[in-house]
């Protein structure tokens, strides 16, 4: 069985961070392991708290896990602070991990900022670019490239600039479009459309994590980058479309939509 680590934050509510990237992994017929960055009182209606797990912390998780089971692939998600986006490289870099899917979580779906404004630069320069892909939604496409995204041009073009740091694929995101949900990948110079047609729901709670576990399951299955974008995309669109509906707000996915 492949095995797939996420590092990210808890949702109380289930629908992002950790608890989307196991059920995704599980989805996948995977093995699930998570180092928790930081846990966060939140529902479908917003993040009420975040407690920042202490860095060395982190870093006995991630030790933990590679010492006796070694991921086939790893996914990053929320990482609100330097020291633990430090604690983060300078172990996967010691344990020379692979596959490493980073989706840079800059703010939830709720408007709330999920890492701290001091710590961009080192996410940036130290964790992106361990990335083979990394997804970040267009306003954290913004911010990594510096340029306003208003059309498919422009997402090429905020590409091709955060590329000049980057070795690893990018994969901008369409899900804030409102006509379409069409995903640009960027890989060497190379551009690749995936198009999806937009399922018109609020539910959109946690979309951004559960691709990036996805992405990071069909690595570990040994598929191709632009496969395993392919395929992750079928998967989120199916839990989207046939979503569950839950809480008050923006609600989870069905993870389970394709299990029977
Ligand atoms: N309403 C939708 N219909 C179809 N696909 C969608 C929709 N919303 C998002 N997606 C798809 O979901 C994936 C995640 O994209 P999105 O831009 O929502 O990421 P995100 O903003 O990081 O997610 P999150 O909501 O977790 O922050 C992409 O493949 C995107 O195209
Ligand atoms: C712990 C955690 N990680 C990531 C997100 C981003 O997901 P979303 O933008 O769908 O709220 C989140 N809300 N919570």
């Amino acid at each position: 069985m492949k095995k797939v680590l996420t590092i990210a934050g808890s949702d109380s509510s289930g629908g992002a961070g950790i608890q989307a990237d196991i059920k995704t992994i599980t989805a996948h017929k995977m093995y699930a392991m998570s180092a928790i960055t930081a846990l966060t009182a939140q529902n479908t209606t917003g993040v009420y708290g975040v407690m920042d797990a202490d860095a060395d912390f982190v870093k006995n998780q991630i030790d933990c896990i590679f010492t006796d089971i070694r991921p086939d692939a790893v996914k990053i998600g929320m990482v609100s602070n330097i020291e633990i986006i430090k604690a983060i490289a300078e172990k996967l870099i010691e344990y020379k991990a692979d596959n490493i899917v980073v989706d840079p979580v800059m703010v939830a779906t709720s408007g709330s900022r999920l890492i701290s404004e001091d710590a961009m630069e080192t996410l940036i320069k130290e964790l992106l670019p361990l990335g083979s892909v990394i997804t970040p939604n267009i306003p954290e496409a913004e911010v990594l490239s510096g340029i306003d995204i208003k059309s498919e041009e422009d997402m090429i073009k905020a590409a091709e600039i955060i590329s000049e740091n980057i070795d690893g694929a990018i994969l901008i995101k369409g899900g804030h479009y409102d006509d379409n949900a069409n995903d640009l990948l960027y890989d060497n110079g190379n551009i690749h459309w995936f198009k999806g047609k937009r399922v018109d729901t609020k539910n959109t709670h946690g979309t951004g994590c559960t691709l990036s576990s996805a992405i990071a399951c069909n690595l570990a299955a040994g598929y191709s980058k632009e496969e395993s974008i392919k395929n992750a995309k079928e998967y989120i669109t199916g839990a989207l479309k046939d979503g569950l509906d839950l809480g008050k707000g923006s609600g989870p996915l069905n993870h389970m939509y394709n299990l029977g």
